[in-house]
């Protein structure tokens, strides 16, 4: 069977859902917060509450594959089952991987994040382009080829990022400016949303770049990092419509009850409706 774009598929989960990605990063003080170990059955166990609670209600799930490496082979299992039992109650899953690295590289990550026969197959993955935007092509490929989304890291959310994504080139544009052009080009001619999205983070205040990529901006930052949905506004401008606001932490932190998950989420997600409209 045909499926759908990925963009076309976060529009109508974000019509549907509301305008939020709740993102899993089962830190250890998150674990030790909920009483938890910081061992396998600690993860397993926030994991698996997290996705219960929030699977069938918010548009995205947003997996943080580090907290999950960390804990080996038994960890990326729990990674595996969270993101076939998130999809299958509804919730698209982006897999925060930032996977970067020579083409013929990027093609076994791709392989591992976007094809549909993977255990890890997922609706969209993060990577970077600081190996140089073409050497993402075989992701791009095969994730439009699956009709998987692509997340491209243009201006992160931490101060540091600066550093390479404001540097400029001799004609005074900059990195993270072309990082945006490119991505512009891969979504033209996409009818409604693109797939090939860009990160760009909440907290930046006026990025000065052009976000007219006609594909989604994932808006990491609110909540912990200090953004909050009012500023999408300030960040996004004109294109706002195409933000999926993402929290972590700020939501995380009122497990393990589930009633103070989900209510901690539609608050968020509520805010940021207001903010993109
Ligand atoms: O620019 C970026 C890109 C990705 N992230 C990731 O998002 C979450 C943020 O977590 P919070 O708890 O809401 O701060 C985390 O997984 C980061 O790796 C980002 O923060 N900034």
């Amino acid at each position: 069977m045909m499926v759908q774009p990925f963009g076309a598929r976060l529009r109508a989960a974000m019509d549907e859902r509301g305008p939020l990605c709740v993102g899993i990063d089962p830190h250890a003080a998150l674990l030790q917060a909920w009483g938890l170990a910081d061992d396998i059955a600690g993860l397993e166990t926030f994991t698996r509450t997290v996705v219960d609670a929030l699977a069938d209600r918010v548009a995205v799930l947003k997996p943080q594959s580090a907290f999950f490496e960390r804990f080996g082979s038994r960890g990326i299992a729990v990674l595996e089952a969270a993101v076939a039992d998130a999809r299958s109650a509804g919730a698209l899953v982006i897999m925060d991987a930032k996977r970067g690295d020579i083409g013929s590289t990027m093609a076994g990550y791709a392989a591992a994040y976007v094809d549909k026969n993977s255990p890890l197959a997922s609706d969209a993955v993060t990577v970077s382009p600081y190996l140089g935007f073409g050497s993402l092509r075989p992701v791009l490929d095969l994730a439009a080829e699956q009709g998987a989304g692509v997340f491209v890291l243009a201006l992160t959310s931490n101060p540091e990022g600066a550093e390479v994504q404001r540097a400029t080139a001799a004609d005074g544009s900059s990195v993270a400016a072309a990082m945006l052009r490119h991505i512009a080009v891969e979504n033209a001619g996409a009818r409604g949303l693109g797939s090939v999205g860009a990160v760009v983070g909440a907290t930046l205040g006026e990025v000065g770049v052009d976000l007219d990529i006609n594909g989604p901006l994932l808006a990491p930052g609110i909540g912990a990092q200090g953004a909050t949905p009012a500023d999408i506004p300030k960040v996004f401008g004109a294109a706002a419509r195409n933000v999926v606001p993402s929290v972590s932490r700020e939501v995380l932190r009122h497990g393990p009850s589930a009633a103070g998950l989900r209510d901690a989420a539609a608050r968020y997600a509520e805010e940021c409706q207001a903010a993109v409209n």
